[in-house]
């Protein structure tokens, strides 16, 4: 006899229980996670994924799918939700949301990936069927059939409105941000349209994994030396891993000799150590330090000099992190836990100092595929009395004649150029410096005096530089 429980008599086909997909049941489960919990893609995946593959599900081709199904979803939903938007009769907000992950899910597989229309479909019909029951099922089958009638060009036509009726509307839809992202991306880019579709195109791109060889323990041809590598674009320590590249699977890795950076986080700490100084040049400080990368490039740097490291950094754990991600310093330093905005230390104490200060984070969108749709408009004031305040402490910390860097991994104004401009007015006794010639080689730097990286230009995250020098 068979074990299928036979379905209610007068319905049709028999019974067939739904095949579990373990790589759709994961990129649901990282979905529900980021959704519900409010989770970082790149955290929950990474355990998701080992026990998948301890468990004997998953190969290497598996992980890699689950992961461009969970990202890629993340990155298009403002496009997935205008399509879907268009395939119900109701408003989104009155879709469960479960049912909606596994709608997007389905759709990022028509639209954005080669997977054949069917077999999408059907893996998605599949999954609705394992993890929200029959009878949503359905729904899913019928709204996924209705999208597969068009392709990505298709639907965009239809569902953005044109681009000389809304510019920003339109390449919001069109590229998957918010609108007030596109809009602030733009105040900070300039130019035309050409520029600001390239940034937003750019955001949707996964970037390659960089790695910075610590200088003094460790080297770029060293990195080299390990399979499918290249030298990095702008940083002499830079290296970047091919597309699967492992870092943890590379030994100077593991032994903290190296580590994973962006290559614009990179130019900062460099930027920052190369500014000339007159005089004494001993006494270092990274007053936001977690979780460590600037500040592991800049010990390293230090130790070179024979200059000292004091890293700062307010949350205790993420001190921790920057006391690991220096372990094996050759020069001297040291990590503590304190509120910049309150330091213990004394003024003047130090020749360099970086402030790497808390932000929006919209320079790193491609890393952080969920973050556009996290951010609001009223984060930037919360920030804006804390990022002054850092950097009048910075100023406060620095020797006369010293150097202090201001960072963000945000390219939005209200965080870079209106705080340096507004503490500024406040301290006469401090002048911005040209930081341009302190990134040698990089191009298209734009007018100065400050920074401005760019994904679509630099191939870096869009980080941001000030340099300020105290006179008196
Ligand atoms: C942009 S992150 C710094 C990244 C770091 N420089 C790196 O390259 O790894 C900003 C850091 O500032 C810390 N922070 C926030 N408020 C602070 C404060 N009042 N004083 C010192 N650090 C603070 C945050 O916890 C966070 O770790």
């Amino acid at each position: 006899m068979s074990e299928q429980p036979r379905r209610p008599r007068g319905t049709g086909k028999p019974y067939r229980r739904p095949q579990k997909d373990p790589v759709r049941m994961l990129a649901f489960e990282a979905l529900r996670a980021v959704d519900e919990r409010d989770a970082y893609a790149n955290l929950v995946l990474p355990p998701l994924l080992r026990k998948a593959r301890e468990k004997g599900d998953f190969d290497g081709r598996d992980a890699a799918l689950a992961t461009e199904l969970v990202y890629g979803t993340l990155r298009r939903q403002g496009t997935y939700d205008a399509v879907i938007a268009a395939c119900v009769d109701r408003p989104l907000r009155e879709v469960d949301p479960p049912v909606l992950d596994v709608l997007s899910l389905g759709v990022h597989q028509l639209l954005g990936t080669r997977i054949p229309t069917h077999a999408a479909v059907s893996a998605s019909v599949e999954l609705a069927r394992v993890v929200l029951g029959d009878g949503r099922a359905k729904f899913v089958n019928a709204v996924l059939r209705k999208v597969a009638r068009d392709d990505l060009d298709g639907w965009v036509a239809k569902v953005a409105p044109p681009y000389d009726d809304d510019p920003e509307e339109h390449l919001a839809v069109v590229h998957s941000h918010p609108r007030w992202v596109v809009s602030a991306l733009w105040d900070s880019l300039g130019g035309g349209r050409a520029g600001i579709e390239q940034l937003l195109e750019a955001d949707n791109e996964r970037p390659a994994v960089t790695l910075v060889a610590r200088p003094g323990r460790s080297t770029a041809e060293e990195l080299l030396g390990e399979e499918a590598a290249e030298p990095g674009r702008w940083s002499p320590y830079a290296v970047r891993l091919a597309e699967g590249g492992e870092p943890g699977a590379i030994e100077a890795v593991r032994d903290n000799r190296a580590g994973v950076q962006d290559e614009g986080s990179q130019l900062v700490a460099l930027a920052l150590a190369n500014a000339p100084l007159e005089g004494r040049d001993e006494k270092w400080l990274d007053g936001c330090a977690g979780p460590g990368g600037k500040a592991a490039l800049l010990a390293a740097l230090a130790a070179e000099r024979g200059a000292f490291l004091l890293a700062s950094e307010k949350q205790p754990h993420r001190a921790g992190l920057v006391a690991k991600a220096l372990d094996g310093n050759p020069g001297p330093y040291q990590v503590i836990a304190a509120d910049g905005t309150r330091p213990p230390w004394r003024p003047g104490s130090f020749d360099r100092v970086l402030m790497d200060v808390p932000c929006t984070g919209l320079g790193a969108l491609r890393r952080r595929p969920e973050a556009r749709w996290r951010r609001r408009p009223a984060d930037l004031d919360g920030f804006a009395p804390l990022q002054r305040g850092l950097l009048h402490t910075a100023l406060d910390s620095v020797r006369v004649g010293g150097v202090v860097g201001y960072a963000t991994c945000s390219p939005h104004l209200a965080e870079t150029r209106a705080v340096v401009d507004d503490v500024l007015k406040q301290r006469p006794e401090a002048e911005l410096l040209d930081a341009r010639p302190l990134l040698p080689g990089v191009t298209d730097l734009g007018e100065g005096p400050d920074v401005q990286l760019w994904p679509h230009v630099h191939g870096t995250d869009a980080m941001y530089l000030a340099l300020l020098r105290r006179t008196g």
